[in-house]
């Protein structure tokens, strides 16, 4: 039998739980995230760009959905995330508010729409919040972004923190090298990961890592931790939905694990279509009008 629509993903267990069941009727806040760290109960988060897979991703229980920057590359046609625009962030995330019931939206900044400043970061993360309607916002950097996790969060802005990997810096980075290999860049790591907490944040994605740094930063945080290429030791797992279904054209990296091959499925759907027109077999009576 098929879920129905607002029938959550159950736990594998059939408990009803914080995440899963719990929250039926409103939308997952960042106190319940905050109640799944202390139960010790796992989450998963996709990304969405739009509010007709978002709606697909809510129905099937998916508590956080992230309006991610990868919009870029997986959903804009851009090489990477570097080029995408805050007017973008805003359009794409108001789509996935208006496409959801449920889940918790967390809208990504976008390079260049915090990195000036704590009051830029404010301006911004206001639009997203005003115009969009999301329930919290994502920033990447450690250290380097507490001061404006701080404003934000005073504000009344849920933040997620974002460090190891972090995108927005490819051209820095000379890639997309895993992070906190080495004893130096693993304490890098966790100085990182408490000053995202101190600063106020109610969750950290933890991007290309080793697994056994994501654990020992997981143990030393209160707030959720959030894997992607980062091992199974982590509070929760986010993947790209693009990479997850089998519709990302190329490359994916190695962390992502292909659920489904949507690529190839509507990839036929369209031959079959155009097969058709073209042979003079569709529209069939049934499609016509009399
Ligand atoms: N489609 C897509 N999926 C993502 O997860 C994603 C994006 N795009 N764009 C933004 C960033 C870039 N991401 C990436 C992309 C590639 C690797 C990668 O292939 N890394 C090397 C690391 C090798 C090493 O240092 O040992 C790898 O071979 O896995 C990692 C993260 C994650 N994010
Ligand atoms: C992969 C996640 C964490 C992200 O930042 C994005 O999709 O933009
Ligand atoms: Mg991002």
């Amino acid at each position: 039998m098929n879920a129905s629509p607002l029938q959550p993903a159950q736990a594998p267990d059939g408990v009803s739980t914080t995440l899963y069941g719990g929250v039926a009727n409103r939308r997952v806040t960042v106190r319940d995230i905050a109640k799944a760290k202390q139960q010790g109960e796992r989450w998963s988060m996709l990304t969405a760009y739009d509010a007709l897979t978002a709606g697909v991703f809510d129905e099937a229980g998916i508590p956080v959905l992230l309006v991610g920057d990868s919009a870029g590359n997986c959903h804009l046609g851009y090489e990477t995330t570097v080029p995408v625009t805050m007017d973008q962030m805003v359009m794409l995330s108001a789509a996935v508010v208006r496409g959801t019931k449920r889940a918790l939206v967390v809208g990504d900044m976008p390079f260049g729409s915090y990195q000036e400043s704590p009051a830029q970061a404010m301006h911004n993360a206001a639009r997203l919040m005003k115009e969009a309607g999301v329930g919290a916002v994502k920033l990447e950097g450690g250290e380097r972004s507490a001061r404006s996790i701080e404003l934000l969060v005073e504000a009344g802005i849920p933040v997620m923190a974002h460090i190891g990997l972090t995108p927005q810096s490819v051209h820095a980075l000379g890639g997309y090298p895993v992070q906190g290999r080495g004893d130096e860049a693993a304490h890098q790591l966790l100085r990182d990961a408490k000053a995202v907490q101190q600063a106020g944040a109610f969750a950290v994605v933890l991007e290309a890592v080793p697994a056994e740094l994501a654990v020992q930063v997981t143990e030393q945080l209160a707030i959720a931790t959030v894997g992607i290429g980062a091992g199974a030791g982590t509070d929760a797992q986010v993947l790209v939905w693009t990479d997850m279904a089998g519709m990302t054209a190329g490359r994916v990296p190695k962390f992502v694990k292909q659920y489904a091959d949507l690529r190839s499925v509507l990839g036929d759907a369209a031959r079959e279509f155009a097969a058709e027109v073209h042979a003079g077999t569709f529209p069939a009576p049934e499609h016509t009008f009399k």
